[in-house]
């Protein structure tokens, strides 16, 4: 008898454009979520949009509170959890980069209530996806989460935030190409449950986006809509998977180790770029394709050297040959690298 079944949690309303800030009110109303708003964010996303989506709530005729988050740590969703329970929240919006936006949809997952995401840069595909990102002692989890019901993804505030945040979302997205790689040799070697749709999706993402380069200019709103669509695109092939197995790999492991040994010296999205560089060289060797992931990261401003994320030659060494430790997700890097391949592999692409 044929048993398997699956369920794909996707976002009811995804809003993109210029202003569409202003119309946060209608378009969770339109969603039917209930309740008191509780929303979740860090300290710039509530200056440059926390504050003023309080003003749309409440003209909206919502009572929202607010809680801002420092860390994207279990800790800070204890803190939501706390604040929740004074609140009584009907659902949560998450305000800001990756980090507020994760910690809301794990709280909303563990209150069982709605969550709306409501980004403030493009620097990340959490935007959409199910799954928090979650650093604890040695490891790295990917936690399941509630996936938005709405995403209002204000192109206007989006496009004022830093470049280099731009940058970082282009680089999460392009590191699709070697999280795919990685998630085909698991279901070849490991007989990791594999996802077509997911995996053509994410890869088709990060072409598109490579192709997009040239329009992708500092100062253009036209950027920040093109990269948030490649984005949201990401996180739903997340969802369609139930794992961030389509757009993170042993890239993602590399960056993982790296917020460990330097935390805070570089942005996500730049780090895995790099990391990217790195291990598609070990998939495909020094005359395969990791020349055409630089200059897909050069193109868009994107750092490609651990001199242009601010890290050491140690640390990217230390980083390459202790990634696979962090989690137990088989990828290029097997059961670890060598010190000398890793040295190896970094030099030949000029990483260090
Ligand atoms: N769940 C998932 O599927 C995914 C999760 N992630 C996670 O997301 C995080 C990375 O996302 P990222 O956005 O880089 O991290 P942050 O949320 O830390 O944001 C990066 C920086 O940008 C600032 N910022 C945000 N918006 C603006 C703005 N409009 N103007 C000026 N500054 C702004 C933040 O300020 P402040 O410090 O005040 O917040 C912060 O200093 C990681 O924790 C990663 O693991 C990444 C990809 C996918
Ligand atoms: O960053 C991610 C996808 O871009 C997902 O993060 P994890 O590696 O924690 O699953
Ligand atoms: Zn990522």
């Amino acid at each position: 008898m044929f048993e398997k079944s699956t369920w794909i949690r996707l976002p009811r309303n995804v809003v993109v454009g210029h202003d569409v800030l202003s119309e946060a009110g209608e378009v969770i109303t339109s969603t039917h979520l209930h309740g008191r708003p509780l929303v979740v964010t860090s300290e710039t996303p509530k200056a440059v949009a926390g504050d003023f989506l309080l003003e749309r709530l409440e003209a909206a005729g919502f009572d929202p509170a607010v809680v801002v988050i420092e860390a994207a740590s279990f800790g800070a969703v204890e803190r939501v959890l706390e604040a929740a329970e004074t609140v009584e929240p009907g659902f949560l919006v998450g305000v800001g980069g990756g980090k507020p936006i994760d910690i809301a949809k794990m709280a909303a997952d563990r209150l069982d209530v709605g969550f709306v995401s409501v980004p403030t840069a493009a620097s990340h595909d959490g935007i959409v996806s199910g799954r928090g990102s979650v650093p604890e002692g040695d490891t790295r989890h990917s936690v399941a989460a509630a996936p938005p019901i709405a995403v209002i993804a204000d192109t206007g505030i989006i496009a004022e935030a830093p470049w280099e945040l731009l940058t970082a979302g282009c680089a999460d997205i392009i590191s699709n190409y070697t999280a795919v790689k990685d998630w085909k040799l698991a279901n070849r070697l490991k007989n990791v449950e594999y996802s077509e749709y997911a995996g053509a999706l994410s890869q088709m993402t990060a072409e598109l986006l490579r192709d997009a380069a040239p329009s992708i200019k500092r100062g253009l709103e036209e950027s920040a809509w093109i990269v948030v669509k490649a984005l949201v695109s990401s996180g739903v092939a997340m969802s369609i998977a139930d794992s961030s197995r389509p757009a993170s790999g042993a890239e993602h492991l590399f960056s993982h180790q790296l917020d460990r040994i330097v935390p805070g010296s570089a942005l996500h999205g730049h780090q895995v770029g790099v990391g990217s560089i790195l291990t598609e060289y070990l998939h495909s060797g020094a005359d395969g394709e990791w020349r055409a992931v630089r200059d897909a990261l050069a193109s868009i401003d994107a750092p490609t050297t651990a001199d242009q994320l601010g890290i050491s030659d140690e640390a990217v060494i230390e980083a390459l040959t202790t990634a696979h430790q962090i989690r137990d997700r088989y990828t290029i890097l097997g059961d670890g690298i060598e010190e000398a391949a890793a040295i190896e592999a970094a030099t030949r692409t000029g990483v260090i």
